[in-house]
């Protein structure tokens, strides 16, 4: 983090989705960047719409940095930036029809049917749009792929919440991204999808408003700690699954650390526990100070289970 006052950390909250007029500290209207890259647009639009408040998701920190460079060259107050899976941060961190705007300049495609799990255009996609977009809010896709523009095209139709406009070839556009400049310069053909949100739909959020640090107290049988190392665990619902990556034991402290990933539906996340005896013979488990996963049923069920597994 090289300019705290552009960046978000998500995991610092306590109650999700955010009060944005709050973090903004006025009532504007609300546009977010998917992907932005190294914030040549957001920051070009922000410059612009000053009375217009813009969030950009992004998962590469080498972008992050370049663009929080940029936004302080230009003094910007309206912007906020988040390194996290912009689906995963659309559909937690705004609530009900907060939005106004939803932009992607060149999403990554993922061509690869194996790949195809990380597009961000998915039909899951669009139901978040439709929940988290004003009535009449937009969503713009810019790509270079008119299959990709096909396939959002199809999924927002199917879905019912939008009016879905015919995508535009080479549309006229008053800034060209990075990416847009370089497709261009190969001569690729770039295409515009724009859906205007018509009718809301239904989501449900793994995120809720009273995300306390998930711990849990008992007494446990301390052989069995190395032989959970390597197991999975799934709930009967398959909605929540983890498992215990490796388990180290601390010299110093007499305490005990597990590595674990786990997923929530398609959500993911590596983090560590702490296990330590307290006086009185029982034992913590708990999130450890250095990791910073979001609060979510999956990583909260890992503690539960685990102690569990060990009592
Ligand atoms: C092809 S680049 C386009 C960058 C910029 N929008 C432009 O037009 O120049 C795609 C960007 O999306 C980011 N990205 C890919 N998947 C993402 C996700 N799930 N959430 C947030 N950003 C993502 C990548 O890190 C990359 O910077």
């Amino acid at each position: 983090m090289i300019y705290p006052e552009f960046e978000l950390k998500p995991q610092l909250f306590s109650r999700y989705p955010f009060d944005w007029n709050k973090i903004f500290g006025n009532l504007n209207r609300l546009h977010v960047e998917l992907g932005f890259g190294n914030g040549e647009y957001i920051s070009y639009c922000a410059e612009k719409n000053k009375d217009i408040n813009y969030v950009g998701f992004e998962l590469s920190i080498t972008s992050m940095v370049k663009a929080q460079r940029k936004l302080k060259r230009k003094n910007l107050e309206n912007v906020k930036l988040i390194l996290c899976d912009a689906k995963f941060g659309l559909r937690e961190f705004f609530s009900d029809e907060s939005i106004d705007k939803v932009i992607m300049n060149f999403p990554v495609p993922w061509y690869k049917n194996s790949q195809s799990h990380r597009r961000i255009i998915i039909k899951e996609f669009f139901e978040i749009l439709s929940v988290v977009l004003k009535i009449d809010g937009e969503f713009e896709l810019v790509t270079d792929q008119e299959w990709y523009a096909k396939e959002a095209y199809e999924n927002a139709q199917e879905s019912g919440k939008f009016k879905v406009y015919k995508i535009e070839r080479n549309p006229k556009r008053e800034f060209l991204t990075r990416y847009e400049k370089k497709w261009l310069k190969f001569n690729r053909d770039i295409f515009r999808l724009i859906v205007k949100k018509e009718k809301k739909g239904s989501i449900i959020r793994l995120l809720g408003s009273d995300d306390v640090m998930p711990h849990a107290i008992s007494r446990i049988s301390e052989e069995k700690i190395f032989d959970i190392k390597g197991k999975i665990f799934k709930d009967k619902d398959k909605d929540k699954v983890f498992v215990i990556k490796n388990v180290y034991k601390e010299l110093k402290n007499n305490a005990y650390i597990f590595k674990v990933i786990s997923s929530d539906r398609d959500f993911s996340q590596h983090y560590f526990l702490v296990l330590y005896p307290k006086d009185d013979g029982r034992w913590v488990l708990k999130l450890d100070s250095e990791s910073n996963p979001y609060r979510t049923p999956a990583v909260k069920w890992s503690v539960k289970k685990i102690m569990e597994v060990l009592e």
